[in-house]
């Protein structure tokens, strides 16, 4: 049966958005992988699907493009609240709310969780300064911000080769559930960032990663609240302070709605 789809990004973080509140739609890791193929299907770095909620304005359910259902996505949040007006949004990651200042969307996320079982880790370890390190890298943050994160700071991030060592930090036995890994550096009080997003690989903007990658610098005193997060894709603003939320603003672009028969893929 023919659905309609939103495709939309935040900061060339690409997403298909389906919404399942009036007619639901069974999703499936199958599925999401079908459609998130950039060759055979419509192609995204997450697939979203909108589902009715008895705690916020909506649930939003979030597939990587490998297939995997994961709790957050703070790109993905900003385009939900842009494209259905909710307040609230209820995620994997606990409640997410939202709204629009000026032209931009401002999202809040549950305050991050620090502690080796949240993330998760397979055991106890420092997770302010994990002592592991991964060729270059080494005595990451570990944090989750609803999904888990690590988070480097080196002098360069763009000299990091995140394509050969994304692979294996994200696997690596330590982390259960698989990690985002965010390599940093800090340039005049601002933060520039790369992501390896856990399903997805290389992402031109990471939301939830801006929000992890900002806890961890204000946390080591590398830069003050709010701060600018530049990305391969465009910049975010985020702000917190320890025991609150995590606020992101930034932009929520959406580039066309069509139809799809899901039929097609089953
Ligand atoms: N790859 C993430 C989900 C998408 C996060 C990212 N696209 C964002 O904007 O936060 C994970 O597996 O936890």
């Amino acid at each position: 049966m023919k659905r309609q789809f939103h495709k939309m990004h935040g900061l060339g973080n690409d997403f298909v958005v389906l919404d399942g509140r009036e007619q639901p739609i069974e999703m499936t890791p199958a599925l999401a992988k079908a459609l998130a193929d950039r060759h055979l299907g419509i192609g995204c770095d997450q697939l979203i699907l909108l589902e009715p909620s008895e705690h916020a304005d909506v649930r939003m359910r979030i597939w990587n493009h490998d297939g995997g259902e994961v709790e957050s996505c703070g790109n993905a949040s900003r385009c939900v609240v842009a494209l259905t007006g909710a307040g609230t949004l209820e995620t994997g990651g606990g409640i997410v709310e939202g709204g629009k200042i000026g032209a931009e969307i401002e999202v809040t996320l549950p305050p991050p969780h620090f502690a080796w079982d949240e993330i998760p880790l397979n055991y106890p370890m420092d997770t302010a300064r994990l002592p592991l390190g991964w060729g270059p890298l080494d005595h990451p943050m570990a944090l989750s911000v609803g999904n888990p994160h690590l988070v480097f700071f080196v002098d360069d991030a763009a000299a990091i080769d995140l394509d050969s060592l994304g692979p294996s930090i994200e696997h690596d036995p330590a982390f259960p559930e698989r990690i985002n890994v965010n390599v940093a550096s800090i340039r005049d009080g601002e933060i520039h960032l790369r992501t390896w997003e856990r399903g997805a690989g290389l992402t031109l903007a990471c939301g939830t990663g801006a929000c992890a990658t900002a806890v961890a610098a204000i946390v080591r005193k590398k830069v003050a609240s709010p701060v600018r997060v530049h990305m391969r894709g465009g910049e975010l603003t985020i702000g917190w302070a320890a025991g609150e939320p995590i606020r992101m603003r930034g932009s929520a672009s959406h580039v066309f709605k069509g139809e799809i028969d899901l039929e097609q893929f089953v």
